[in-house]
């Protein structure tokens, strides 16, 4: 396969191949960037691959950073940009299933490829535009499946993060897993176990927004994953899975607001601690926090009252879009937006009175009952039995 033209990223970054060839090195482009521009999708990052070693790219650029030197990584600095080089390398033994014990920098191009996830990122693109395709990754493209580079247990011990790429790659892109590679993953799905909770979380939240995410959740249930994801045991189940993957079909989640909430304040289980198990995922402490707030109201969507609504004001958009991919009723939904709509105040800040002017009138004076007596207002106003206006304010907390 041969590309005449180029997407503007890789025709920028160019020129660094040719003067990598110049000095009499091979380079290409790699990974996902050739992946998705032969899928005719955006590309996000463009990474190198050569057989110069770190010290010769060196000389022949004025401007390098050492940015990961001891992987084999160089960054070179050009017009504005900073293009990542790695040296073609293998890996060595991999005692815990995450990061190669040495790499071995190698002058073959083919040795480098092979020690690549999957065949469809396993790719290199030469600066005449011409695709280099060692282990038949077109024909898995045009199958549209993940499959590994030769043996599947061999990638999946090297880095058990993988497994959670399969899954996320099949998802974002509609692909089925091909049978061995399935294999791989239900056999070793134990030594996700010894994986950093924020590199899996990544790829999890990837896989919950992809266009096949509910069947990227029957996969998971059909190989056991569940046990080895970060998280309690009793708090998410399989069945669970099953139930987001029935509504995951045709609708997917837009935001990780949208992914956490979904995910976690979907499960009607009384006795269950969601703080312990939004912690466990080593969630930022914004998720944890529309979490813990949405999930009250996803719970009790049904019968959500306008001071419920007033709560979650700011997180609107994310509770309809949560209810919509539930396939909770167009008149719900309709009901709940009108809710929000009609706020008569969106908060405390709203109010036509403040504790100052309440002092100052001679109706409160500073102390824990002020407090009381601007909620009992706020309640007020929101529930729309008093005008959101400073006299008839007044009158409402004399009366009281
Ligand atoms: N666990 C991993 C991670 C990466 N790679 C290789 O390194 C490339 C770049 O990795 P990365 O940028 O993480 O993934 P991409 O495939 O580029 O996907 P994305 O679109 O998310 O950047 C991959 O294509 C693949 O060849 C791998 O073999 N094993
Ligand atoms: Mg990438």
């Amino acid at each position: 396969m041969h590309f005449d033209e180029l997407p503007s990223q890789l025709v920028a970054a160019k020129p660094i191949l040719e003067k990598i060839n110049q000095a009499g090195y091979e380079a290409y482009f790699v990974g996902g960037c050739v992946r998705d521009m032969i899928l005719g999708q955006e590309l996000h990052d463009v990474d190198i691959a050569s057989s110069a070693y770190p010290e010769e790219i060196k000389q022949i650029f004025d401007k390098t950073v050492d940015t990961g030197i001891q992987h084999g990584t160089v960054m070179v600095l050009d017009h504005g940009e900073g293009y990542e080089i790695t040296t073609f390398r293998t890996e060595s033994t991999y005692t815990d299933f995450r990061r190669p014990d040495s790499v071995t920098f190698v002058r073959s191009l083919e040795e480098d490829l092979k020690r690549r996830d999957f065949t469809i990122n396993a790719f290199a693109l030469d600066a005449d535009g011409q695709v280099i395709d060692l282990f038949n990754g077109l024909g898995d493209l045009e199958k549209k499946q993940i499959r590994a580079v030769g043996d599947a247990k061999e990638r999946f011990t090297e880095d058990a993060l993988r497994m959670m790429r399969a899954l996320r790659f099949a998802s974002k892109l509609d692909f089925t897993i091909e049978e061995k590679t399935l294999e791989a993953l239900e056999a070793l799905a134990p030594n996700l176990e010894k994986i950093a909770v924020e590199r899996i979380q990544v790829e999890f939240e990837k896989m919950l927004m992809g266009q096949a995410a509910g069947q990227a959740l029957l996969t998971m249930v059909e190989v056991d994953l569940l046990p080895y994801l970060p998280g309690q045991a009793e708090f998410v189940t399989n069945e669970h899975l099953l139930y987001l993957a029935s509504h995951l079909q045709n609708r997917q989640p837009q935001s990780l607001a949208q992914v956490w909430t979904l995910y976690l304040a979907t499960i009607v289980r009384p006795a269950v601690d969601l703080q312990k198990e939004l912690r466990s995922w080593k969630l930022s402490r914004e998720i944890m926090a529309t979490v813990g707030r949405l999930a009250p109201a996803i719970q009790k969507a049904d019968s959500l009252t306008i001071w419920d609504v007033y709560q979650i004001n700011d997180l609107a958009e994310t509770l309809l879009a949560v209810l919509k991919i539930l396939s909770f009723s167009p008149t719900l939904l309709r009901h709940i937006e009108e809710l929000f709509f009609n706020l008569p105040i969106r908060s405390a800040k709203d109010l036509a009175v403040n504790g100052g002017q309440l002092i100052k009138a001679g109706l409160a004076t500073p102390g824990p009952l002020l407090g009381k007596q601007l909620s009992a207002i706020e309640l007020a106003v929101v529930e729309g039995r008093l005008e959101n206006e400073q006299e008839a304010i007044f009158d409402f907390v004399k009366e009281q």
